[in-house]
């Protein structure tokens, strides 16, 4: 048996760009994967990967997300999101969003982005409770955002303005001036969350850990 793709990325250096034809496949088996977990209801929820230094590729828009194949990814210039060649399907309408993450952090190397139900509820909570990041202390799960979150961990928390670009504006104001080691990750009120790492595979775990905190915190009612 073949290695699931997934496992393949992993394996790819730091930062590496990614080779379209291959990443195609890994984009759309995290996507199914997602969605089997509930976290990419219908269409909702789009995954990418940095291609080079110039472009990114990214799932098409309004496609179920349970059933996309290679075809179903679009190659988008990393600096203005328009596909690189004629005739592409339409790229995520929320790819703004991931570029904005991309250009804030240069050794990024993939973005998720789903809408799995604790992180959307404690967001949504937290919002209507005045906003500001949700901040998790103590759980052990912590360290599964990354090294440097051993005791606590932030995660930025932003409004789900119905123009994208406006979110994607605020994303990157944020990013713009981070925290020491930002966490990679954000919520969105009312709508989900977006994780990011060197390739799909710390992306996806990323996002595994933090639906888990997400569900943790409102067992524990925090
Ligand atoms: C099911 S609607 C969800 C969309 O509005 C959006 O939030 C989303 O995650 C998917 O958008 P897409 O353009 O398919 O990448
Ligand atoms: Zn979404």
């Amino acid at each position: 048996m073949t290695a699931h793709p997934v496992d393949v990325v992993s394996t790819a250096p730091y930062g590496a760009a990614a080779d379209p034809y291959d990443a195609a496949g890994w984009l759309s088996a995290t996507a199914r994967t997602l969605y089997e977990r509930g976290w990419m209801p219908g269409t909702s929820g789009n995954v990418s990967v940095r291609s080079g230094a110039d472009a990114v590729l990214i799932t098409a828009s309004g496609l179920g997300k349970g059933r996309l194949t290679s075809a179903d990814t679009v190659l988008v210039r990393a600096d203005t999101g328009a596909p690189v060649r004629p005739g592409s399907p339409r790229p995520s309408a929320e790819t703004c969003i991931h570029l904005a993450v991309y250009r804030a952090f240069p050794m990024v190397g993939a973005v998720v982005h789903a809408h799995p139900p604790y992180a959307t509820a404690l967001a949504s909570r937290r919002y209507r409770a005045g906003g500001g990041p949700v901040r998790f202390t103590d759980l052990e799960l912590i360290k599964g955002m990354g090294r440097a979150y051993l005791d606590s961990v932030e995660i930025p928390l932003f409004a789900n303005w119905r123009e994208v670009p406006r979110i994607a504006a605020e994303v990157g104001d944020h990013f713009a001036h981070p925290a020491t080691d930002p966490a990679p990750a954000l919520l969105i009120t009312h709508h989900g969350a977006t994780t990011w790492g060197a390739d799909l595979a710390e992306a996806s775990d990323r996002l595994e850990c933090l639906e888990a905190l997400c569900q943790l915190a409102l067992l524990i009612g925090d």
